[in-house]
């Protein structure tokens, strides 16, 4: 049984460009002399398609699309998610279901049975789950078909353990002997290689070849990797695709003969590749393709700059430096540096004029004395200003450039520097935009090595460092890790022997700021907890930590 896996990146709600896709992906597959063609999780509507599901029409030109794919395509027997919807009084709201199909006959159709609803996901909110377990017989062969969810419930292995099924014991009691998995995981840190831990857990315990099909390409905040796969029964990989990027890639599971894509160098690379392709998806599909960001010398707007140049192109993407009476000279040069470096397009626009003025007009309002974080706000602020005016005239997006830890403390200025369209690293914690800055340097300086050495500041004020209102963010993101991504409690970080007035203080500003980062632009997850659609907390609220 030869199979493709087609790793194609769909957009949400672009139905006739998904078919399109679905259909060159198919065509590609059968030259190939492939007779299945294994497509991902919703693919053609695209995942997550949220409240789109709620509209009738939305629904309706899935229907068509998939009428139409079904009955016109020819040859490869086609397994493709989709919104599964119920003729007649099932009872049934929408299911995410996987179809099998060839030549005009539905083979069998499977609806996801396991509906995550925790962090970013939604799922009950719009399907109902399935009734059973599905299994297509091919030739004597019963293939088992499942959707994402469904395989991450297996004999300990599990992202949610709140499941009563576990559809892979359940199809492997009813005796399947290939097991086909139609998958929309998103990407965050390890994540590839946690997959494959499963799918190589699940090959060995049942002793059955896996191929696992999961999107690619960026939607809003979730970034999907791609890296689908194929696993014999001894858990060795036949068919490797490529991450974040598209591909399709052949497997015969009786040979176990495939094509095997190396894959992942280390963390960082994994981590700027799945940044790239967040930008670039968001950006393109949002119907953009330049970008403007402020350049400020220091190391995020480095980082969040070269970036930008990756996914749109050098000639795509402006870097304005606005130098105010704070700005140390090094911070301009470095920036004009970084950007000739890149071959981006550089901007220089002073802001002391206007800082002056704005003191003078507003000096009857906000009355004599010294400048404070007002002042300090209204320099940030007249840099949003001006950003968004060059996005305005030049049809280019602002990329914010907060990271996660001035994100957790709400150490950035609403309306200033949080403005933009696209937060690009607001879910990499500042040591770890360190880490990348290293590895985007690691051939030669694309970024200038003082941007890496100097401590880091706001420079809103004479001398200014975030240590002036921060710990150091060595101990500082740890704390940041634990509360957020791991739910520890105060007393549970104590007893990791950090200080405990120093906790408090940290727990307090993460809660205390959850109204800014709701205002903030969409960030890109590259974690296991980011703050937005999967972290959901009351703004106007008096909770605090016990012990
Ligand atoms: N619950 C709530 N719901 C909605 N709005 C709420 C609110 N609580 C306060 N607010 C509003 O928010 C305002 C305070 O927020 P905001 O004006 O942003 O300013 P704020 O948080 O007071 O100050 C910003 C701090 O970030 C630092 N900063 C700024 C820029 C860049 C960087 C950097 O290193 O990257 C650091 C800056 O030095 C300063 O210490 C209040 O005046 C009020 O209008
Ligand atoms: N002089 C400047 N010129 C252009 N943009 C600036 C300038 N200062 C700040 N910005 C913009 O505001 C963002 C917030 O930067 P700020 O220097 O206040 O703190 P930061 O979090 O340390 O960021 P960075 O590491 O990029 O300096 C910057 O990333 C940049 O986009
Ligand atoms: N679409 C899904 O069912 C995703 C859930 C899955 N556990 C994952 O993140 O890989």
């Amino acid at each position: 049984m030869k199979i493709a896996l087609a790793q194609i990146n769909p957009t949400i709600g672009d139905l006739e460009g998904n078919v399109r896709r679905i259909r060159e992906a198919h065509e590609q597959a059968a030259s190939a002399g492939a007779e299945w063609v294994v497509f991902s999780e919703l693919a053609l509507s695209g995942y997550p398609p949220k409240d789109l599901l709620n509209k009738a029409d939305f629904l309706l030109q899935n229907r068509r699309a998939l009428d139409a794919l079904v009955t016109t395509l020819k040859g490869p027997v086609a397994v493709l998610g989709h919104v599964g919807q119920n003729n007649g009084p099932t009872g049934k709201r929408l299911t995410n279901a996987a179809s099998v199909f060839q030549n005009g006959s539905v083979l069998c159709r499977a609806d996801k049975l396991l509906l995550p609803d925790y962090d970013v996901f939604d799922e009950s909110r719009y399907f109902d789950a399935g009734d059973c377990v599905q299994l297509v017989d091919w030739h004597g062969l019963k293939v088992g078909i499942t959707v994402c969810e469904d395989i991450w419930n297996y004999a300990g292995f599990y992202d949610h353990d709140h499941y009563r099924r576990h559809p892979v014991e359940e199809l492997a009691k009813a005796g399947m002997q290939a097991l086909i998995n139609v998958s929309a995981s998103p990407y965050r840190t390890g994540r590839a290689r946690t997959r494959q831990e499963l799918g190589r857990h699940i090959v060995k315990e049942t002793g059955v070849p896996l191929v696992l099909v999961n999107q690619v390409g960026g939607n809003d905040d979730l970034v999907f990797d791609g890296h689908s796969f194929a696993l014999d029964v001894q858990g060795t990989v036949i068919a490797q695709a490529k991450g974040f990027e598209e591909d399709l890639v052949t497997v015969d599971l009786k040979t176990g003969q495939g094509v095997v894509h190396a894959v992942a160098g280390t963390e960082e690379e994994e981590l700027f590749h799945a940044l790239v392709l967040g930008v670039r998806d968001y950006l393109h599909k949002c119907g953009y393709a330049k970008a403007v960001v402020g350049l400020s010398g220091g190391i995020d707007s480095a980082v969040v700059a070269v970036l930008a140049v990756h996914a749109l192109g050098a000639d795509n993407v402006q870097g304005v430096s606005m130098p105010s009476y704070y700005t140390a000279p090094e911070s301009v040069t470095d920036a004009e540096k970084l950007a000739a470096n890149l071959g981006m397009i550089y901007s220089l626009v002073p802001i002391r004029k206007l800082f002056d003025t704005y003191k003078n007009t507003l000096a009857p309002l906000l009355g004599e004395g010294p400048e404070s974080v007002t002042e300090e706000n209204i320099q940030a602020r007249i840099r949003g200003n001006i950003l968004m005016a060059v996005s305005n005239k030049t049809g280019s997006m602002v990329l914010s450039t907060g990271n996660k830890s001035e994100m957790a403390v709400g150490y950035c200025t609403l309306y200033g520097d949080m403005a933009g369209g696209l937060a690009v690293i607001s879910d990499v914690p500042k040591m770890k935009v360190y880490q990348l800055a290293r590895w985007i340097n690691r051939e030669r300086e694309i970024i200038p090595s003082y941007i890496l050495e100097r401590p880091p500041t706001a420079e809103l004020r004479p001398n200014q460092t975030d240590q002036d209102s921060l710990p150091p963010y060595e101990v500082l993101d740890p704390i940041l890790e634990g509360y957020i991504e791991r739910h520890l409690s105060p007393q549970q970080l104590v007893e990791k022997g950090y200080d405990v007035q120093l906790v408090r203080e940290i727990i307090q500003k993460v809660d205390n700021n959850e109204y800014k980062r709701k205002q903030g632009a969409p960030g890109l997850r590259v974690t296991s907890k980011a703050f937005g659609s999967g972290r959901r907390l009351p703004i106007a609220q008096r909770y605090r930590p016990g012990n």
